[in-house]
């Protein structure tokens, strides 16, 4: 059908199809043809290849066309197949009852779903949000972001450099991103080419253009009530969401509600390399467990959303913090509030996407059932909360922003089945006594039906056919069917209409009579019911606002109460959270390695502190094997579930609130952007070090093992340096590492200390203790890891006699003095932190350069212009 190669032959039906085609350009059109949704060329391969349905190829216009096609009613079973697979979905429905039009039906598209854009239960994953992002390319490398979640009508904003941009989109996810088409090369180059895409023009991407469109939906006359008007590029970004909404027919969009500010200031940051390291939402391998699994035990999809952005935002300052470990603190103290609050909030399920869909309209009368269900489990929620003001204030402010929407509830118990359908055209909804109209209706329906059973009594007995029977079809509607073995006994008044195997079906003319009365009254009934539903859903579209809010309050209470389930069944204790600069943690544990260990093993504990004034930067050796990485991730783990209001996995902890988290753990390959382990190791940790602060965090693994020794030892010694002797901060640091060289940093920097995780060597083998100890250790046994790991035995002893070679060489030794014998140096120090026009031209300079694109040569003259602009 499309493509048709000669105009004269195109039927009406193909103009119908290119025209829509058109419109929709790269989305896959599902075209409704009578009972069938139908993909036609391109489409038919792609649909066929992502569904398994069969392609069949048909002769249009004298070309061989590619056809595959589905019924309508397995729609929301092919749809998230398409959009999981990447699609952007045009739906096209016939808008007229075929019976009723002569000629041609008028088709268009009703809805264009996309991986972004869905309500569909089928394409959304309960536990997380569906976001749609915009990103925004401003001047200056500022760029703007936004992102959506039409499914709860959750819409944010902010705007800020690079780095910012690309840990939001590492945190949010989203299953789709869209951008302005010129930036396609740069946007790849910069978050990389993982996300669903969709590109617009210039124009649309401009802060004059999305202003007014967000004025318009929110019905302001500015965006100042928001706190967004100082952010243009995010605005413009926020813009260009509404826009998509409008191409992809999403109209009804009242539940998006407002813009808030993803207000950098108020979350700790977590550069992406961080939220990856320390698996806060995805496991790094195969099979891994995230923490976000040990730490959700909640009971509705909604807080189980909330819970999942708390753990990738978590709070910079202390009084939020407070309140939500008070919760928690409550119903840890009181198992029993707990259960019962718990149970409450079970038959809630996901009342935010519930809203959602009142909101734009699609809504079913069997969801409809489940939101009342929901919303009369707020008055006791309510009350429960409020009998808990007295323990904290805190619980009065939740249970005064609950509302129990009375009205509706009442209407809808009052007006819905019990058993109502998940459609709201065929009946089956509304209950008697709500209008006397539809109860006449039913009646007759209910009558008639009964009279059916009559005839068929009285016929048979006139007959004598005992077996007859009374049914119905679309094609002839009611009818009688007589088995063969009585077809004598038919009365000559019955008309034949269709002969079967082993009987013959007839009608009658009481039988059209009574048939008409029905149907008539049945599609009445349709037509009065699907009104009054329609009505009851502009009802409770007013309490969309109220109803989100109980939501949000709801899913609130649901992660604290998860926390402190969690608390009670893995035995964390409250940290004391205070503004200083330090971490002190006794008997810590690491959340998710404790509960993998094989029976018969546990944890072991281990006490650790810093502060700025003695230890700040501690140096950990180690055998391999021993716990280094294991003690590093659980410090990191404990100070960020500290901050994002949960109970900790340790005795006890006094946590001096961190503003930022930096990770560099384990080698991660990351070499489908063509960089090598050793580059992405230097990068991130060029990262941590360009953006220390105040109350930086600073988790090292093995600094420059991706390289020579001397070159890592060099550059691991040189970032201690630099960590200890930065002049504005402190960052407290943990640093794992093999190189024993490192042990001598604490003889020149007074608030490096070394520790060491304890090993035992009982009858030739190592034994791991997994206790942090203070002191430096000597040896790696990275040959007696290789011999547990199963090596050829030949293999390890040959290691052993040369290691022991190179050991009596003292090659060490000699090592120790040569760093020893370095000059103390500081020039990283005053290079960086100097103002000098001249280095902040070269720093500029510097930024702009992308060494894997240049040729030797182009790096040597590159490099001469920048020694000349020193000189
Ligand atoms: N405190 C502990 N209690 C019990 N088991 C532990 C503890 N710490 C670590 N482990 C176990 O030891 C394994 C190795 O720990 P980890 O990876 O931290 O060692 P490492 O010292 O960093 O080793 P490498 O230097 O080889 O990277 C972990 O996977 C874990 O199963």
């Amino acid at each position: 059908m499309a493509k048709a190669k000669s105009p004269k032959k195109e039927t009406p039906l193909n103009k119908q199809y290119n025209q829509i085609k058109a419109k929709y350009p790269g989305a896959l059109l599902l075209f409704r043809v009578g009972d069938f949704y139908e993909t036609f060329g391109e489409d038919a391969i792609k649909a066929s290849k992502i569904l398994g349905i069969v392609l069949t190829k048909r002769n249009n216009g004298g070309a061989n066309q590619e056809l595959a096609g589905f019924p309508h009613h397995s729609l929301d079973n092919y749809l998230p197949k398409l959009v999981r697979a990447g699609q952007r979905v045009a739906i096209c429905d016939q808008l007229e009852d075929p019976k009723t039009v002569k000629g041609i039906v008028k088709r268009g598209v009703t809805e264009l779903v996309t991986p972004g854009v869905s309500y569909n239960d089928n394409v959304l994953e309960t536990k997380q949000n569906n976001y749609l992002a915009s990103v925004h390319f401003g001047a200056k490398e500022n760029f703007g972001v936004a992102f959506l979640d039409i499914s709860t009508g959750e819409f944010l904003t902010t705007e800020g450099s690079k780095a910012y941009i690309d840990k939001l989109l590492q945190s949010f996810a989203p299953a789709e991103v869209i951008y302005c088409r010129q930036h396609k090369n740069n946007f790849e180059s910069s978050f990389g080419d993982r996300f669903n895409t969709y590109t617009f023009d210039d124009w649309a991407y401009t802060y004059d253009f999305a202003y007014p469109l967000l004025t318009q939906h929110f019905k302001t006359s500015t965006l100042k009530g928001f706190g967004i008007e100082s952010l243009k590029d995010g605005i413009t970004a926020a813009g260009v969401i509404l826009q998509y909404l409008s191409d992809t027919e999403h109209k009804e969009i009242n539940h998006i509600s407002g813009l808030t500010r993803l207000d950098e200031e108020k979350y700790v940051w977590l550069d992406r390399f961080t939220i990856r390291n320390l698996e806060l939402i995805f496991a790094q391998h195969e099979g891994g467990v995230p923490l976000i699994d040990i730490l959700d035990d909640t009971i509705t999809p909604m807080g189980a959303r909330m819970l999942r952005k708390w753990l990738v935002l978590p709070l910079k300052e202390l009084k939020p913090i407070a309140d939500r470990q008070d919760t928690v603190e409550v119903f840890v103290k009181n198992q029993e509030l707990l259960e019962e609050l718990r149970t409450l909030l079970k038959p809630i399920g996901d009342l935010e996407r519930l809203i959602s869909k009142v909101a734009v309209g699609r809504i079913n009368p069997r969801e409809m059932i489940q939101l009342n269900r929901a919303l009369k489990q707020v008055a006791p929620l309510r009350e429960m909360l409020q009998s808990l003001a007295a323990e904290n204030k805190v619980f009065e402010k939740y249970a005064n922003q609950l509302s129990d929407c009375e009205f509706l509830v009442s209407r809808i118990t009052k007006e819905i089945k019990d058993d109502a359908p998940n459609v709201s055209n065929h009946g089956g909804i509304i209950k008697t006594g709500v209008d006397p109209e539809l109860d006449e209706y039913q009646s007759i329906a209910f009558s008639g039906k009964d009279y059916l059973v009559g005839i068929q009594k009285r016929e048979s007995d006139r007959t004598g056919i005992p077996s007859l029977k009374i049914a119905y079809n679309k094609v002839f509607g009611y009818y009688l069917e007589v088995s063969n073995a009585h077809k004598d006994k038919v009365p000559t008044e019955w008309i034949r209409k269709q002969t079967l195997v082993n009987a013959e079906r007839y009608i009658t003319e009481e039988l059209k009579v009574y048939e008409e009365k029905i149907l008539n009254a049945e599609s009445k009934i349709f037509e009065i019911e699907h009104r009054l539903y329609h009505n009851l859903v502009l009802a409770a579209a007013e309490f969309v606002g109220q109803i989100q809010q109980n939501a949000r309050v709801i899913s609130t209470i649901d992660a604290l109460a998860s926390f402190a389930t969690i608390a009670l069944q893995n035995n964390y204790s409250k940290p004391v959270l205070n503004e200083t600069n330090t971490i002190d943690i006794k008997n810590g544990r690491h959340p998710v390695i404790e509960k993998q260990l094989p029976p018969g093993e546990s944890y072991v504990p281990n006490d650790l502190q810093l502060n700025e004034e003695e230890q700040q930067i501690i140096i950990i050796t180690g055998p391999n094997m021993a716990g280094k990485s294991a003690l590093l991730r659980q410090t990191a783990l404990i100070v960020l579930m500290a901050q994002i209001g949960s109970f900790v996995p340790a005795e006890a902890a006094d946590i001096g609130l961190v503003d930022k988290i930096f990770t560099r753990v384990g080698a991660s390959d990351n070499l489908s952007r063509g960089e090598s382990t050793f580059m992405v190791e230097m990068t991130e940790t060029a990262s941590i070090l360009n953006n220390l602060s105040e109350k930086s965090l600073v988790i090292m693994d093995e600094i420059g093992r991706g390289t020579s020794t001397y070159d890592g030892v060099s550059i691991a010694w040189s970032i201690s340096e630099y960590l200890h002797n930065h002049p504005k901060y402190k960052p407290r640091t943990l640093f794992a590492t093999h190189y024993h060289e490192l042990n001598q940093l604490t003889e020149d920097f007074s608030r490096i200390k070394n520790f060491n995780v304890a090993v035992k060597e009982v009858n030739g083998k190592v034994v791991f203790l997994r206790k942090l100890k203070e002191g430096g250790s000597e040896h790696s046994f990275g040959i007696h890891v290789a011999q547990i790991a199963g090596m050829p035995q030949s293999i390890v002893l040959r290691a052993s006699e040369i290691l022991h070679h190179l050991e009596e060489d003292h090659i060490k030794e000699k090592n120790k003095e040569k760093i020893k014998e370095a000059p103390k140096n500081n020039y990283q120090l005053s290079f960086f932190d100097s103002p000098d026009p001249k280095v902040e031209a070269l720093k500029e300079k510097l930024g702009s350069l992308d060494p894997n694109s240049m040729s030797p040569i182009e790096a040597l003259l590159k490099l001469n212009e920048l020694k000349n602009l020193l000189d």
